[in-house]
């Protein structure tokens, strides 16, 4: 039986990158994808963008959806102060072992905890078994048809506070229609959209950057 796609990606990164070094394996991970095999990566085009959004809000918790071979995930940690923290869910079990050595590859373990698990099934319990009060950044990058309703059970749950950042992944390519009708008309989110390419090709993409307003207002209904 041959190999994953993952699998090849890791053993990109222990070929082509330096241990503890993150950069070096957001380097050859981009470098694989770009000329032997495409991926879905969020990348080194929107990834620059990524970063600058990072750097700007400096959050402390970060929590990512859809961490499949944490190429965001170690791009993002990178970039985190020193105390932050990165909650990362993967519920494909071979994509988060993969996840779980480029993580320790790149020496960032301590500021990432990767969760085996739907995010359905994980949202509401990270207060519980992760003390989280709410989130700073949370980077949407799984299933598309699944930001709007992870979104609002973010919501529900008490997880975001006025000023929380949603940043969400492919949201022209392969697009997320209700989830960026959401954001973009309700009075509980000020949405921006940065225009960008898909991972390693010319086609349209982009990122929605929205922050959280809260509750309150008309869309407290
Ligand atoms: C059930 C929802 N909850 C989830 N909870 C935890 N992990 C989840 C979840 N969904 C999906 N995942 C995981 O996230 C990953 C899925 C990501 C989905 N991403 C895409 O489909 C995607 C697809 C493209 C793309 C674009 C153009 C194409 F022609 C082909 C593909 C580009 C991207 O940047 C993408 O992010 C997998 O590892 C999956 O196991
Ligand atoms: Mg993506």
């Amino acid at each position: 039986t041959g190999s994953t796609r993952p699998q090849r990606i890791l053993r990109a990164v222990q070929k082509n990158s330096t241990r503890g070094s993150p950069c070096s394996v957001v380097n050859a991970i981009d470098d694989y994808c770009k000329h032997k095999e495409w991926a879905m990566n969020v990348g080194d085009e929107k990834g620059i963008i990524v970063d600058d959004v990072v750097l700007e809000l400096k959050p402390i918790t970060v929590l990512e959806l859809g961490t499949y071979c944490a190429y965001s995930t170690v791009r993002i940690a990178n970039l985190l102060p020193p105390e932050a923290k990165l909650i990362t869910l993967e519920f494909n079990a071979e994509s988060a072992a993969i996840a779980r050595e480029i993580i320790t590859w790149a020496g960032l373990e301590e500021k990432i905890q990767l969760i085996i698990g739907a995010s359905g099934d994980w949202i509401p319990r990270l207060k519980e078994e992760f003390g989280i009060e709410t989130f700073d950044l949370v980077f949407l990058d799984h299933w598309k048809d699944r930001y709007l309703p992870d979104t609002k059970l973010l919501e529900k749950c008490g997880l975001l506070k006025p000023g929380a950042v949603l940043l969400a992944d492919n949201v022209i390519c392969p697009g997320t229609p209700d989830y960026l009708d959401y954001v973009r008309n309700s009075p509980r989110y000020k949405s921006k959209f940065y225009r960008s390419h898909l991972e390693y090709t010319q086609e349209e993409d982009g990122l929605e950057h929205s922050v959280f307003l809260g509750m309150a207002g008309r869309g407290a209904e």
